[in-house]
Parts: C-alpha cells; sequence; structure tokens
C-alpha cells in the first residue's frame, strides 16, 4: 500500500465506534502476507486451549519488562511494515515512537479468544495485521471495570462487530484501548454480516465477498504491534554487535 499518511488515516476512521479504531483493507499484498506466513518460526508456539501464540522479540517478564531486543525483519523491515506504521504517524506518541513488541497469534476454524483488555504493559496503541482467513473481533463495553455477561459467552455477539479482512490493518487507540474490551468468539462462520451489523462495513476492501452476510473462517494469523513501557537494556551487550 503506497501513499500513506496521518489524512490517510482519518479517511480510514471508524466513525460508528466509540474513538478511536481505523481499519485499513490491502495494508499488505498477497506476496507480502505470504512471505511473513512462510517465515513465522514453526518451533516458537505456545499452545494454548483456543489459540497458539508466539511473542517477538521474546516474551514480557513476569513484571512486565521487555529486554531490549530488535525485532526480526520479517515482523518490521522485509517486508516494510515499520515504515508504514511511520508514514501513518501510528506511534509517534508512545514512548518510544515505534512499536518494540509483537505477539502472533494462530487461530483454527472454532478457536477465539476471551473477551478481555491489553492493559497497562503497554502504550494505548495496538496496530493488527491480519493474515490468511477473515474474522470478526467484538467489541464490548465495560460495566463496572468488567465484561458485560454476555460478553463473557462467547456465543453471544459484542456490542460491535469489526470485520478485519485478510491483510488488512486495525489500529486501536486511546479510550478504545482503555474503555472496552474485545475478543473473538470461538466459531466456524460469522454470520449475519451487513452494513448495519458490522461497524468498518463501508471500510470494507471487499464487501462484495460477504455479499451473503456469512464468512468461514480458515486459519488466521494476527500480528499485534504494541509499545512495551518498560525495556531493559540489559541485553544489550548481548546483541549488541549482532547484525
Ligand atoms: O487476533 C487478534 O486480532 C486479537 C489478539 C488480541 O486481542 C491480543 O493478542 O491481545
Ligand atoms: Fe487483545
Amino acid at each position: 500500500m503506497s501513499h500513506l499518511s496521518k489524512e490517510t488515516l482519518e479517511s480510514a476512521k471508524i466513525t460508528v465506534l466509540p474513538d478511536h479504531f481505523y481499519y485499513i483493507p490491502n495494508f499488505i499484498s498477497p506476496e507480502e502476507e505470504a512471505s511473513i506466513l512462510q517465515k513465522i518460526p514453526p518451533n516458537r508456539w505456545t499452545q494454548l486451549t483456543h489459540r497458539r501464540l508466539q511473542p517477538h522479540p521474546s516474551p514480557l517478564t513476569p513484571t512486565n519488562v521487555l529486554l531490549a531486543a530488535p525485532l526480526p525483519p520479517w515482523l518490521s523491515t522485509h517486508p516494510p511494515l515499520l515504515p508504514r506504521f511511520h508514514h501513518l504517524a501510528l506511534f509517534d506518541s508512545t514512548p518510544h515512537a515505534s512499536p518494540n513488541h509483537v505477539l502472533v497469534n494462530e487461530y483454527r476454524p472454532g478457536e477465539g479468544i476471551m473477551p478481555h483488555e491489553d492493559g497497562a504493559a503497554y502504550a494505548p496503541v495496538v496496530a493488527t495485521v491480519s493474515l490468511g482467513g477473515a474474522t470478526c473481533l467484538d467489541i464490548y463495553e465495560k460495566v463496572d471495570g468488567e465484561g458485560t455477561e454476555t460478553a463473557k459467552d462467547g456465543r453471544v455477539r459484542g456490542k460491535y462487530r469489526i470485520l478485519q479482512e485478510p491483510r488488512s490493518l486495525l489500529i486501536t487507540m486511546g479510550r478504545a484501548y482503555v474503555d472496552l474490551l474485545h475478543g473473538i468468539a470461538p466459531v466456524e462462520v460469522d454470520e449475519n454480516l451487513n452494513a448495519d451489523t458490522v461497524a468498518n462495513w463501508g471500510l470494507l476492501g471487499a464487501p462484495g465477498d460477504y455479499e451473503d452476510g456469512r464468512s468461514a473462517r480458515e486459519t488466521r494469523v494476527s500480528l499485534t504491534y504494541r509499545d512495551v513501557l518498560k525495556v531493559s537494556q540489559v541485553m544489550k551487550g548481548l546483541f549488541g554487535r549482532q547484525k
């Protein structure tokens, strides 16, 4: 995707949602998508009940500290994802002015993630690149600091839904990061998709693909980029000379 700028971001705002969500279809090309998928190391997965995940460059410590280390090129410069984030000015106001951490999540059909918030370890900006299949992100408003009853039941839909197409970028910032919960229902098919039920319908790259209101889940990989607030330089001596 070329000609990315702050103005691109404004036109990508999901206006029916609380501030701020932005959605950009076709953020990466099919070739870039294939190249990233092929470079995910097969031996770094942690299997959870309803998905598997790998953190890069490493997991945070128990006190949410990141040991300073560069992101691998396939998540940062080849393809040039970080330069694109910079053109959009996404992380301009976070402490390190750039993401320093990426969680790679993989979901098979029928898998998902319980409603949750991403919490205080990170600055309130998340950039999510979707690879493989499409999915719906459910968005819930917090009630008394907790998810609503329905939010805790994966079979019931959230208050809003965002359809994440393959190769898209979803950005969550500010109040949306702090005051809302998000989750992915563990279903095989997302149903009842239309302009009234999908918050970003008008921003989709290929709305025609969902004309029948249905999207069968396929294996989806998400890359969630964040800026971890606390970074320890203790590894610098070890990594400093490495290429
Ligand atoms: O896969 C996604 O798009 C969401 C992942 C997520 O919420 C997280 O890693 O905190
Ligand atoms: Fe999350």
